[in-house]
């Protein structure tokens, strides 16, 4: 089933308690405040890595790809978790994901100064889990492979 990109990304709708992530947080002004919206049966967000993000000169540090893989996964696992229970982002209660595992794979160096479009297709929606597998395309090539498990916190966890 095609879904249209929605207006909202993913992360805009975490409450505001859990929206401080250096990766995806909208409230970290320091952070790189991801956005990831549904394309289709896959996820995109894109980015545009600033010139300290730097491993050699010309090269995106593996670091800064790897939280992209990161923070697009645990958004599109939220995404995933809310459709696998057939209910928009915005309803009750709040489905909290984290990063439980990240694989990252670096297929060949990233050029710094492109955007880059980070992409992501669901794996498995299971219980608490959620399995992502997240890509990044740099000039039409795919430069980092990566998969993102991430689960719900359990209740004991959650601090509202
Ligand atoms: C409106 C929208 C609201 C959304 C609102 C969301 C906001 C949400 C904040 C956002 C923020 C983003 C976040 C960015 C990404 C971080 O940067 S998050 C920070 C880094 N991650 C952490 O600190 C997590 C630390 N670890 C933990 O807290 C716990 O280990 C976990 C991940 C909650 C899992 O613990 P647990 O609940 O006791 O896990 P458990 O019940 O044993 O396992 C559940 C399932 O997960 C699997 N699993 C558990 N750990 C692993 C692992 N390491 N590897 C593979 N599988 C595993 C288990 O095998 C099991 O699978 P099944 O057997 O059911 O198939």
């Amino acid at each position: 089933m095609q879904r249209r990109m929605s207006d909202l990304a993913f992360q805009d709708y975490y409450p505001d308690d859990v929206s401080h992530c250096y990766g995806c947080g909208r409230l970290n002004e320091h952070g790189i405040q991801l956005k990831s919206r549904w394309d289709g049966e896959e996820s995109v967000a894109y980015y545009t890595p600033k010139p300290y993000h730097t491993a050699v000169p010309g090269y995106v540090y593996g670091g800064m790809l790897a939280s992209l893989i990161d923070c697009h996964g645990t958004g599109t696992a939220a995404a995933a978790g809310y459709r696998a229970e057939g209910r928009t982002m915005d309803s009750q209660p709040p489905l909290r994901y984290v990063t439980a595992a990240l694989n990252v794979n670096y297929l060949r160096p990233t050029p710094l100064g492109d955007p880059l479009e980070v992409r992501g297709r669901v794996k498995e929606v299971k219980g608490r889990k959620v399995v992502v597998e997240a890509w990044i395309i740099a000039g039409g090539e795919v430069c980092v492979r990566g998969e993102v498990v991430a689960v719900q916190l359990p209740e004991a966890m959650r601090q509202s």
